[in-house]
């Protein structure tokens, strides 16, 4: 494991100078993948990495837990609430589609959740654009493989070095980073809505998932479950679908 971090670093840095860039920026969640991406663009870019805490409508708890992945790795960082900005404009969506009587009320739970991802991407491509950095992503081989993710909020990034990696690869890898043991064992969470986690939304487990990915043998009902996700996300990993030249 120590190789392959080594690797992905100097793939990130191949990247950047390919790109004609100057660093790298994350946003910091106080979840395990953005703490590893956290500690490898530091050790990537010491002085051109930049992580960005984003609160919106969210647990103080996560706020305090990205600090510490901060403190863990000496990335330079900002902390931007987006929780007014949210409000305002997830608001006047509201207020509009109710004056119309078209609110719907059961896809609205969603629409805030993936309206805060957006929201996070287009920050962090404001301010990527100030320092000339490239917006680095999450998502590891689970979250990929099962479309786990907002399409163009967590998902609208330039590089996504976890890809390849487990679940419980990046537990090993965030533990050779230096990556505090609270952020390595706490539930993964999107945080999108009150006591959210992963596994309780997707219906399974990243161990299972994993085991999956790997080719081990898996419950009939998860492999059932991660076949379904896998094909209801084909959208997420590909460009936007263009007609033919007609
Ligand atoms: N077949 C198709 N071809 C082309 N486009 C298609 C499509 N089906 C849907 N779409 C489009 O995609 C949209 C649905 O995709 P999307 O907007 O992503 O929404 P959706 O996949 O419904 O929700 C995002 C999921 O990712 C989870 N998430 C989000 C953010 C962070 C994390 C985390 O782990 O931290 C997890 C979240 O909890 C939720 O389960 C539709 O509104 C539609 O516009
Ligand atoms: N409050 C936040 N501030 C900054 N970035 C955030 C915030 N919430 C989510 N993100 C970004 O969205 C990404 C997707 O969230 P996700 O929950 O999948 O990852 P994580 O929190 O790093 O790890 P875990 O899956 O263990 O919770 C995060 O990795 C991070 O880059
Ligand atoms: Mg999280």
């Amino acid at each position: 494991m120590e190789q392959k971090i080594e690797k992905l670093i100097t793939w990130l840095r191949e990247r950047v100078q390919e790109a004609g860039m100057n660093g790298a920026i994350v946003g910091i969640s106080g979840g395990i993948d953005s703490a590893v991406v956290a500690h490898l663009i530091k050790r990537a870019f010491p002085n051109n990495s930049l992580g960005l805490i984003m609160p919106c409508k969210s647990n103080p708890k996560d706020k305090e837990d990205a600090l510490k992945v901060v403190q863990s790795c000496g990335v330079d960082y900002h902390i931007i609430d987006l929780t007014e900005t949210h409000r305002v404009l997830f608001g006047e969506i509201e207020k509009q589609l109710k004056e119309k009587g078209q609110w719907n009320e059961q896809a609205a739970r969603l629409g805030d959740a993936n309206t805060r991802a957006r929201l996070r991407m287009t920050t962090l491509y404001a301010v990527a654009n100030n320092y000339g950095y490239l917006v680095v992503g999450t998502d590891n081989a689970a979250e990929w493989h099962t479309g786990y993710f907002t399409k163009y909020g967590d998902g609208g990034v330039d590089l996504v070095p976890l890809v390849h990696f487990t679940k419980g690869e990046v537990r090993e890898m965030a533990r050779i980073l230096g990556v505090p043991e609270e952020i390595i064992t706490k539930a993964p969470s999107a945080g999108l809505w009150e006591g959210q986690t992963d596994e309780n939304e997707m219906g399974t487990t990243y161990d299972m998932i994993d085991k999956y990915l790997k080719g081990e043998p898996v419950p009939e009902r998860d492999r059932e479950i991660i076949e379904r996700l896998h094909e209801r996300s084909h959208h997420k990993r590909q460009l936007a679908i263009a007609p033919p030249k007609f």
